[in-house]
């Protein structure tokens, strides 16, 4: 597990973020991390609302040593239980998860932390905290990996994007490579991404594809 500085840092140069489906069920998520992450994923989060609590905290283990294997950095939604007793590097919380303070409050100054945002209002809160490390904006299109979360449309993205905001931040929801253009020429620097990733007959190669038109900027 890196430091917390050094994983603050590796977050901010993160671009392609994947949060996984719920294919530990199918017995393939070792393989399938390998390959996400040889392509070039900077940032992996098991996301598995099927899992109860224990299987997940199990999970994290396999997460957390294929991501060192690959010098990526990984997180753990929802839960900061599972977070703090896995050790996890980065932590994801949404609008309707713990609020900001409570997470700071059970797992202290060391995790990154990240928030979810679906508005100008909510994204300028996000950069407003100085303990939120980084926050994403959508879903840009509705999708069915966030049933009953409208989209909230580029418009949102060019307008987050025009407030420069200094905490990293990422795109999310609908991202693929026929829409990743018109995301990155709304502003938008790093992608959150599922299906883009999981659904791919090559996860690696659709990882790759991504993460080299991301780039470094
Ligand atoms: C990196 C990242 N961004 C956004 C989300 C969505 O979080 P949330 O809105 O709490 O929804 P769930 O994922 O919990 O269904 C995320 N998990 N990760
Ligand atoms: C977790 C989440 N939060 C907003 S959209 C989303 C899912 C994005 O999934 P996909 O990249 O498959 O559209
Ligand atoms: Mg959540």
């Amino acid at each position: 597990m890196p430091a917390p500085d050094d994983a603050r840092t590796r977050l901010a140069d993160a671009r392609l973020y994947l949060c996984t489906d719920a294919r530990e069920e199918r017995g393939d998520l070792e393989d399938f991390l390998h390959a996400a992450l040889a392509g070039g994923v900077d940032v992996v989060q098991l996301r598995d609302k099927s899992l109860d609590v224990a299987r997940e905290l199990e999970l994290q283990d396999l997460v957390a040593r294929v991501a060192a294997e690959h010098g990526a950095l990984w997180a753990v939604n929802d839960r900061a239980d599972v977070a703090r007793l896995a050790g996890a590097p980065v932590v994801h919380m949404g609008q309707g998860d713990l609020p900001v303070p409570a997470v700071r409050s059970l797992l202290g100054p060391a995790p990154v932390l990240g928030r979810s945002t679906h508005s100008a209002d909510q994204a300028a809160v996000a950069e407003a905290d100085p303990d939120v490390d980084y926050f994403c904006v959508g879903p840009l299109w509705a999708t069915p990996t966030k049933p009953g979360r409208a989209a909230v449309g580029l418009d949102l993205l060019r307008d987050v994007a025009a407030t420069r905001p200094t905490t990293p931040w990422f795109a999310i929801g609908g991202i693929d490579a026929e829409r990743l253009g018109a995301v990155l020429d709304a502003g938008a620097t790093r992608v959150v991404v599922v299906r883009a990733i999981t659904q791919a007959s090559d996860p690696e190669r659709a990882a790759r594809d991504l993460r080299a038109r991301l780039g470094t900027v």
